[in-house]
């Protein structure tokens, strides 16, 4: 059984994945990434090998490799460590479950596969329930992304019917996705369970927040960490007016790079003149922006003082 103190609760950055100029991945930096986002974000667990990572666009030794040297650089500094494992091939998906709980990450994640997907609800659950028992001991979150899986019919408050009774370690739910209707009804239902659901569009989490989630998951955690650890502070104090405006000022800039082009590239970008670690180019088929444009994010973030 979990305890409590297991649980994933506040923020967790979805990571990048560092390269070099050359394409390859780049692990010398992790140690200092750890940093970083403990120190100066106060983000203390980390989704690695997912989205932003680009972690469907790696080689599965490399994903071992990264969540490797996640886990190590985490020691004493890191609450939570968790670890996408997910991907079109099921097989390839259980080695990395299994490679997970070998290095003892402290849960893992999944979304459904992509090109050829399940065609009901059964199906994801029975693809879902081969990767989490190769993992039989670590706790194990659905990843509902549906805009870029493509699985847009599944609802995810009829996928938990009984999940407990297919996947045993199943503990919650990363949601990727705008529909408050399903992530309510969620939270709701699924109360006396004591899943965690995870928000994961950063742009409007406090209205995922007057839901009830428990935390969120995102890429701009990494560089924004510290000013939405003040709206989850505000929330949590009722003081909903602080709290508002904290989230309408992240809009402001949500809402400026989502009309001129938003995504990994801009994220990986971003985060290194934050921290000042070199976080590298993303792998194709993603492309660099470019340097005006990266100038005109930059001097935006400054603006509204989130840089
Ligand atoms: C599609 C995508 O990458 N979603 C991320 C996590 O789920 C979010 O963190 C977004 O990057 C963020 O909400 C900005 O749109
Ligand atoms: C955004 C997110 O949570 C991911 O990178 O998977």
């Amino acid at each position: 059984m979990e305890s409590s103190q297991n649980k994933i609760r506040g923020l967790v950055a979805a990571t990048v994945t560092p390269m070099m100029e050359d394409g390859k991945i780049n692990l010398s930096v992790i140690g200092q990434y750890v940093d970083y986002l403990s120190n100066v974000q106060g983000v203390r667990s980390v989704f690695v090998n997912g989205t932003t990572a680009e972690g469907l666009s790696l080689t599965t030794e490399e994903r071992k490799q990264l969540s490797e040297e996640w886990v190590k650089q985490a020691v004493g500094k890191l609450d939570q460590v968790i670890v996408h494992v997910g991907s079109l091939c099921l097989k390839e998906a259980e080695e990395l479950a299994a490679h997970a709980a070998e290095i003892k990450a402290d849960a893992i994640s999944v979304m459904a596969p992509s090109f050829l997907k399940p065609p009901n609800k059964d199906a994801l659950i029975s693809f879902l329930r081969e990767v989490a028992a190769a993992a039989p001991s670590v706790p194990f979150y659905y990843y509902h992304i549906p805009k870029l899986t493509g699985i847009t019919a599944i609802r995810i408050e009829d996928l938990l019917v009984g999940i407990k009774s297919k996947i045993p370690t199943f503990q919650g739910v990363k949601f990727s996705d705008t529909d408050l209707l399903d992530f309510g009804q969620c939270v709701h239902k699924y109360e006396s369970e004591q899943f965690t659901f995870l928000y994961g569009v950063d742009e409007q989490l406090l209205g995922a927040l007057a839901m009830g989630s428990h935390g969120a998951i995102g890429s701009t955690y990494n560089y924004i960490g510290k000013t939405t650890k003040e709206m989850l502070a505000a929330f949590e104090c009722k003081d909903l007016e602080k709290a508002r405006k904290i989230q309408f000022l992240m809009q402001e800039f949500f809402s400026y790079v989502i009309r001129h082009g938003f995504g990994i590239p801009e994220t990986k970008a971003i985060i290194s003149v934050a921290s000042n670690i070199p976080m590298g180019p993303p792998r194709l088929p993603l492309q660099k922006s470019s340097d005006e444009y990266l100038t005109k994010i930059i001097a935006q973030m400054k603006r509204l003082a989130l840089l």
